[in-house]
């Protein structure tokens, strides 16, 4: 085929319809009309193919996305009558009066601890979490797998997925939500904010509009974080400090949680109690935090950064062991007034809280080295850093007479025995065939 036929051909292709050149004969202009506009049709369906094409291709709408921020698109395979079944049978209470527990994030650190004890204690446990990849998953499938042998089924999935939290208020009338799940860090807001939103505000705010339209309304104990203070430098941190000016996003989407937990509460009627965290550690604990990569990168022989702030300024945390966070959650738990609200209507006042969970007990990164460098028979190599304006902020210390009064709530756990237990659980994990951790 010739070239000049060719561009004759593609000449002949109206751009637009108001185009069309007038003809003299009125059958030839029809005859030509007619297969303009079949033409027109023609690449009109290959201009919407191309359009889909690309629609279908694009990451956002790709069921695997690569973007992190994204990860949670991914699909999941629930439903039918033997993951019913499971559901079920993983929710049932087993002591008297016990709860029916959804556990969001069961996968996680404090969500394993959380599900494991209660369970212990005869309630029913479901746990839900999507598996992403921000840190290490096979740690995540490995604590799954602890909390399968005491018969916690985990439910994998996000909480973004309305038609997924639905089904599962459908199976089981839960009593309580002990939701866990989040985007956590402090440091990685700067890199994939959008993770943070995802999760910690939109993830969330999926979670109560289901929750608020359940019958009967669970009541909600969620993770909130001692970071809300910011740059608070009244100290110790009471619940009643100002909690509006954070330092990282990771902050202000758990500041924002508690927003939002104020307006389902006032408008639905859903109970609703946060949980500052301190900077929790312990065993099956996240690799992302200072501790853990600290043990790994002592033991490796890399050096470690501590940050210190302007003029030699110690950096320090209110480190809070596990087992007394776990006793926090379920005091809170155990606290929790019944939602008063049905089919999406408040019927009356409901609980609204929100506690510290910390260990009073303020230590010096500096120290905490010192402490893992004795328990790991291994001097760190420490390179003293500037504290970077990543997010950080230069001292935690919680006021725990709150949590004390309501809950009962009293830590026992020092840095240095929590840290034995840590670093005896670390050194079991990751010898015995299993790879160190990266
Ligand atoms: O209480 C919370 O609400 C938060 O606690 C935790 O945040 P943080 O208190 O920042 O813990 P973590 O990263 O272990 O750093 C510990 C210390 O090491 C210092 N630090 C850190 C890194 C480093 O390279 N060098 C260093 O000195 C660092 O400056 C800090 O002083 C959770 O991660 C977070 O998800 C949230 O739950």
């Amino acid at each position: 085929m010739s070239q000049m036929k060719q561009m004759s051909h593609l000449d002949n292709i109206p751009s637009t319809p108001g185009k069309f050149k007038m003809e003299k004969s009125p059958y030839i202009h029809r005859f030509r009309w007619h297969s303009s506009l079949a033409k027109l049709s023609f690449w009109s369906f290959v201009f919407l193919g191309l359009i889909l094409i690309f629609f279908f291709r694009s990451p956002s709408s790709s069921p695997m996305p690569s973007d992190p921020s994204r990860r949670s698109l991914r699909t999941y395979n629930w439903g039918g009558a033997a993951w019913e079944k499971r559901v079920r049978s993983s929710a049932r209470v087993r002591s008297r009066n016990g709860f029916s527990v959804l556990v969001t994030g069961a996968a996680g650190f404090v969500g394993t601890h959380v599900s494991s004890a209660l369970k212990r204690r005869g309630d029913g446990v479901l746990g839900l979490d999507n598996f992403n990849d921000y840190y290490d998953p096979s740690l995540k499938r490995a604590r799954q797998a602890l909390l399968e042998r005491s018969g916690v089924f985990i439910v994998e999935g996000d909480i973004n997925d309305s038609a997924l939290l639905k089904k599962l208020f459908e199976v089981v009338a839960f009593t309580h939500v002990m939701h866990l799940a989040a985007q956590a860090g402090v440091r990685y807001a700067m890199e994939n904010p959008g993770s943070y939103v995802h999760s910690n505000i939109a993830g969330f705010v999926n979670l109560l509009e289901v929750c608020k339209t359940a019958n009967p309304q669970p009541a909600i104990v969620w993770a909130s974080s001692s970071s809300v203070y910011g740059l608070n430098t009244k100290v110790p941190f009471s619940e009643r400090d100002r909690t509006d000016q954070p330092a990282s996003l990771y902050a202000a989407t758990k500041k924002a949680g508690e927003e939002i937990a104020h307006t389902y509460n006032h408008i639905y009627g859903l109970s609703l109690t946060g949980l500052r965290f301190f900077t929790v550690y312990g065993p099956w604990g996240r690799p992302d935090m200072a501790y853990f990569f600290f043990t790994r990168d002592i033991l490796k022989g890399k050096s470690i950064p501590i940050f210190e702030a302007a003029n030699h300024g110690t950096v320090a945390r209110d480190f809070t062991y596990i087992d007394d966070i776990v006793k926090g959650c379920l005091a809170a738990l155990d606290t929790a007034e019944k939602s008063t609200g049905s089919g999406g209507k408040k019927k009356g006042p409901a609980q609204l809280r929100v506690f510290n969970l910390g260990n009073t007990s303020p230590v010096p990164v500096s120290d905490l080295v010192s402490i893992l460098e004795r328990l790991l028979k291994v001097k760190a190599k420490r390179n003293i850093m500037k504290l970077p304006r990543n997010g950080d902020v230069q001292f935690t210390h919680a006021n725990i007479s709150y949590a004390q009064r309501e809950l009962g709530y009293k830590p026992t756990t020092d840095l240095q025995t929590g840290l034995k237990k840590f670093v005896r659980w670390y050194l079991s994990y990751y010898s015995g065939g299993k790879k160190a951790a990266e």
